[in-house]
Formats: C-alpha cells, structure tokens, sequence
C-alpha cells in the first residue's frame, strides 16, 4: 500500500486551509475533552441514566463496557447530540453542548468522528463519496478534486487498498466496511473519535488489526478515543482506562488493575470471569514486557493456573 509523503500532506493541509480562507481551528489542550455531571436520561417511564458523571482524559483510550441495555450508545448519543437528555451537563472541549447555539454547535461537532455499529454507510454511495460527506458538510468550499484526494488519503489511512475508494459498501466485506466508516469517521481530522463496537462480527485477526489501527492513530494523531466495546481482547490491548457503566451510572473508571481492586459483582464477574482471564492471559503472552511489575496485573492470576 503506498502512503502520503509527509510533504504532501502539509500541501494538503496548505490547500484545505487556503481553500476555506482560514486556519484550521486550535486544538483542544484542556485535560478533559469530554466532561460530564448529573446526566439524566429517560424513555418513558424507563430510566437509563440517572446523575452520571464521566470525565474522558485527553489523548486516552477510553473503553465503555457494561451490560447490555445499560446505556452505552444512549451515552454516546447524548454526547455527540442526537439524544437530548432530560438533565445534566455535557462539555465537549470545554462548551456546553446541550445549551449550544446551532452555529456553535456545527463547530464542535466537525472536531469529532463517529463510527457507529455496522459502519452507517451510504449504500448507494461509494467509499470515496461516502468519505466526501462531511468534507460536503462542513466544508462546501473545497474543490471537488481536493477533496477526492482528501477522501483517497483517509481511505489509505484506514488500512483499505486504493481501489476500495471506487466501492460500494455491497462489495466490502465486514473489515472492510468498518475500515470505511473509519475513514469516514477521520474525514475531518477529529480530535476526538467515537468507536460504537468497532471489533463486533470481525473475525480474531481482522479485530487484532482494527484495534492495532486504532491505537497506532491514537498515538500518531493525538485522538482521544470514547470506545464502546464488548470486547475483552481490545480493552486488554489498546485501551488505558475503562468506565464500567451499571446502575444506571458510570460506577468506575480506572485501569483494569484498578477494577479488579474493586469488588462490585459486575466488575468482578467481568473482568474475573473465565473469558477475562484468558484475554489477559493472552496479551502477557503477546506483550512479554508488559508484565506484572509495568501494569500491576498478577498473570499468574490472571492465567488462572
Ligand atoms: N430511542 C429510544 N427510545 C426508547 N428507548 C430507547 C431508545 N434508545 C435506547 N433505548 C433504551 O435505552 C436502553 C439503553 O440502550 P443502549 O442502546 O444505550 O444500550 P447499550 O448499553 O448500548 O446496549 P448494547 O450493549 O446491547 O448495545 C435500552 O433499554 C434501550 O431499549
């Protein structure tokens, strides 16, 4: 696969930013992109979230787990503003995003990217096209011809082969397609990354790769990275903190050493249950170094010899 010579990017970004006759906008160097207090939300009679807090750090991994029906998405969705909640505040770089104004609203919302479950592609659009959407969105001033080669960029920045740019989501398999709805989701250059379920119905390798992906552009790109996720392998692989939701709250946010300190029987049954603990004992084994003295995991434990 060929890659972007970094000359060419900064030529990229000279002609995105003289394009739209501005700079691209600072990024965000607060501690906390996301910050959140006495959220409420309710669907009838049921409620879903009840006084939650949850502060994501900038520049982490943040994995969200819990059972289902306990929130996940219905959180997700109130922080990118497609669920309004009854109360509670939601900061997304430092502004109050339920209280925005329309405008003000528009600007957040192009500082992040979404890849909801099942990759939420155009089906009668193809890869490219559906990466242009938001570029058409937020940027209607861009050439056609750049943002095709914008569109081509993150198609090769999300792992796919040059030709997929000229697909439709029908011709891609399930990686493929998450791979799309990730360049897509990257079309703008986010700060911030929403992953709802990335790894589900991927096989072991293909979600080894993805979550490889993610945390190679966490690190280059400086993403900070809300994850929602079922799986075990990814948390133990990529992610630096996890939130447990459960109780209609967040009950914990920590490192997974730090979960198994606690003795809530959700987290204890999770994350020392038998499939715990072979997703563990698998990423000691993948990652020698990362043994009990970097990480505070008992493996023999965690083996469960
Ligand atoms: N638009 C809606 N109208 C009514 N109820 C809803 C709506 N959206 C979500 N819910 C309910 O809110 C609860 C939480 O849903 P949510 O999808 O956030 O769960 P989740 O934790 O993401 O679950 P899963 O792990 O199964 O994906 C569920 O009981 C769901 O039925």
């Amino acid at each position: 696969m060929s890659t972007m010579d970094p000359e060419d990017l900064e030529d990229l970004i000279e002609d995105i930013e003289s394009e739209t006759n501005e700079e691209m906008h600072d990024r965000f160097v607060g501690e906390y992109p996301i910050r959140i207090s006495g959220l409420t939300n309710r669907f009838g009679t049921q409620t879903v979230h009840d006084d939650l807090a949850l502060d994501v750090r900038r520049g982490e991994i943040l994995g969200v787990v819990g059972g289902s029906g306990t929130g996940k998405s219905v959180l997700m969705r109130s922080i990118i503003g497609l669920q309004r909640p009854q109360e509670g505040c939601i900061e997304v770089f430092g502004r109050d995003i339920i209280a925005a104004e329309p405008d003000e609203e528009i600007g957040v919302r192009s500082r992040w990217g979404v890849l909801f479950q099942g990759g939420a592609l155009f089906s009668t659009l193809t890869v490219g096209e559906n990466v242009m959407v938001p570029l058409k969105q937020f940027y209607p001033e861009l050439s056609p011809e750049l943002m095709r080669e914008i569109a081509r960029y993150k198609v090769q920045l999300s792992g796919l082969p040059e030709e997929a740019v000229n697909k439709y989501p029908s011709e891609l398999s399930g990686g493929m397609k998450k791979r799309a709805g990730l360049a897509r989701a990257l079309a703008l250059d986010p700060e911030l990354l929403f992953l709802d379920e990335p790894t589900a119905g991927l096989d072991p390798i293909g979600a080894a790769k993805f979550d490889e992906l993610t945390r190679e552009m966490a690190d280059t790109m400086g993403l900070t990275v809300f994850l929602i996720t079922h799986d075990l392998d990814s948390l133990y692989a990529i992610c630096d903190r996890v939130a447990v939701l459960a109780d209609r709250q967040v009950i914990a946010v920590g490192t997974i050493p730090e979960l198994l300190e606690m003795d809530h029987p959700w987290i204890q049954e999770y994350f020392n249950g038998p499939r715990s603990r072979a997703a563990m004992d698998s990423h000691s084994r993948a990652n020698p170094r990362a043994d009990a003295a970097d990480t505070g995991i008992d493996s023999t434990r965690a083996g469960g010899a």
